[in-house]
């Protein structure tokens, strides 16, 4: 090794030497020539490899997407960043809310699958300034790993990058609800408060619900390697007043999808039908509610029977054929279960219903409805999360007292009811609970003074307090629930 090293210097000084007889044009040639060839013996000596990721590429146009995304997932890395004692920090535009980074040239460690890999920042000034493209940086990141683990790197590594910051971006995205106009979608931003904490359900159903929504959000590779659609169906039952359509609220909030509210009575047919279904995103919660009451659903041939006959009805009266103007139940069991409804993914079915045994059993199979879900009146538990939620208390001396008479109360209290003696007398709870005690042994106090009939002009079902298309209302002024 020794005589290798004393050759090695000898040959170099032999060749400075002869450097000094050349004439300058082939000594500068030599020395880029010696210069290159040590550059490629450390490259094949260094185990590491780089990626540079520029912001631009090409022309100034060109931004490189990756840049962005790369930037956005490190800043996702907080626990690598806090190790850190030199930060930078800013504050976004958006939603105000702090963002830390490293300064230029720092590296930033991160794993993934167990191999260790560093990112730093440089920004350099452009050759030649700022020729009117904007900044006058050149800025990339740098992503240093081991040559031997290149083929995890690339593309894994890249892709996980990608999808991490999808995943942010959607979740900083404002939410949309989105409901149909006859044939096609309009959206407002969707701003619901209601979660699984805020709800009061039995024990145990939010966690139920929430591992159940987890699951499918990440249930991916299981929907595709076992050949299903990825999608699930919920089916929300009970009486007024219970929490269905605050726990659609509660899921879409979980699992941070947009809604959309299919409102059945403004569809005509089942191809506006299908056009709608096809309109959606991914990502989205697909809600139709009050299933009984928007259209005849109690089995496919009366189904059949009815279109027929309302077929025959238009006809007469307008003398315009309504052959392919039909909504049916085959249309809308096509809608959760057919070839179509697998043109996105990642979609939530969610249906309500007051009277779930009004329903086709083939709308309730597995598959099209995964879980029935029962929202029923106010037990103690519930009781207790809304006393909690809306007055702040956790326990009172009335309670042993009021989870007896929630037991065995006669007139079941809607958490709706529940919810509204609570607010009413937030100032006073003892009055409040009190009125929770009275209301167990009586029907409940709290009654709106005008009770809406709604008479769905189409399908001639009733329902109470509800405000829907194409219905007709009747206004009743009653004092109290029940007439008194
Ligand atoms: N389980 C619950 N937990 C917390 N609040 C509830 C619950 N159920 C009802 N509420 C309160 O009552 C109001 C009405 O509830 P919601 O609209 O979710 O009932 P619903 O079951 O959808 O009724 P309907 O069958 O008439 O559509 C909500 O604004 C909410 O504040
Ligand atoms: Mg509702």
């Amino acid at each position: 090794m020794e005589s290798l090293f004393s050759k090695l210097c000898s040959y170099m000084g032999a060749f400075a030497l002869l450097q000094t007889f050349l004439p300058p044009p082939l000594r500068q040639y030599l020395d880029r020539g010696l210069e290159l060839l040590w550059e490629k013996l450390f490259q094949t000596a260094d185990p590491y490899m780089e990626l540079q990721v520029e912001e631009k590429m090409g022309g100034n146009h060109n931004v490189n997407v990756f840049y962005r995304q790369v930037g956005i997932y490190l800043g996702s890395l907080r626990s690598s960043i806090d190790s850190h004692t030199h930060l930078k920090v800013c504050r976004s535009l958006e939603n105000g809310s702090l963002a830390f980074s490293l300064p230029d040239n720092e590296a930033l460690e991160d794993s993934f699958k167990g191999l260790h890999v560093w990112w730093t920042h440089t920004s350099r000034e452009r050759e030649g300034g700022n020729n009117g493209y904007g900044s006058r940086d050149e800025r990339g990141f740098t992503l240093r790993f081991m040559k031997a683990e290149r083929s995890i790197i690339m593309p894994a590594y890249l892709d996980h990058v990608s999808m991490v910051c999808a995943e942010i971006e959607h979740r900083n995205t404002e939410r949309l609800l989105y409901t149909n106009n006859y044939g096609s979608w309009e959206q407002t931003p969707f701003k619901h408060p209601s979660t699984f904490d805020t709800l009061a359900l039995d024990d145990g159903l939010a966690d139920r619900m929430k591992a159940d929504l987890d699951v499918f959000c990440k249930g991916e590779s299981f929907y595709h390697k076992n050949g299903r659609a990825w999608k699930r169906g919920y089916l929300l039952y009970g009486p007024p007043g219970t929490g269905k359509s605050s726990m659609i609220a509660a899921i879409a909030n979980h699992v941070e999808y947009d809604i959309y509210d299919l409102e059945l009575t403004k569809v005509s047919d089942n191809a506006e039908l299908k056009s709608l279904l096809i309109q959606t995103t991914r990502k989205a919660v697909i809600v139709i509610e009050d299933i009984d009451c928007s259209v005849e659903l109690s089995n496919r041939t009366a189904a059949k029977d009815m279109d027929s006959m309302s077929s025959e009805s238009h006809e007469s009266s307008t003398g315009v054929s309504n052959e392919g103007r039909k909504l049916t139940l085959s249309g809308l069991l096509n809608f959760t279960d057919g070839l179509w409804s697998c043109c996105g993914e990642e979609r939530i079915f969610i249906f309500t219903t007051n009277h779930k045994d009004r329903l086709d059993s083939a709308l309730l199979r597995p598959g099209r409805m995964d879980m029935h879900i029962l929202l029923s009146y106010c037990s103690f538990p519930a009781f207790k999360k809304l006393a909690s939620n809306y007055l702040g208390i956790q326990d009172h001396p009335m309670y042993t007292e009021l989870e007896d008479a929630l037991t065995r109360a006669p007139h079941r209290i809607t958490p709706a009811a529940m919810a509204e003696m609570l607010i009413s007398n937030q100032s006073d709870p003892d009055a409040a609970f009190r009125l929770v005690m009275a209301s167990c042994a009586s029907p409940p106090a709290v009654a709106n003074p005008l009770e809406v009939l709604s008479v769905n002009a189409n399908k001639r079902s009733i329902k109470k307090g509800r405000f829907r298309g194409r219905t007709f209302f009747f206004l009743a002024a009653i004092r109290g629930k029940h007439g008194d």
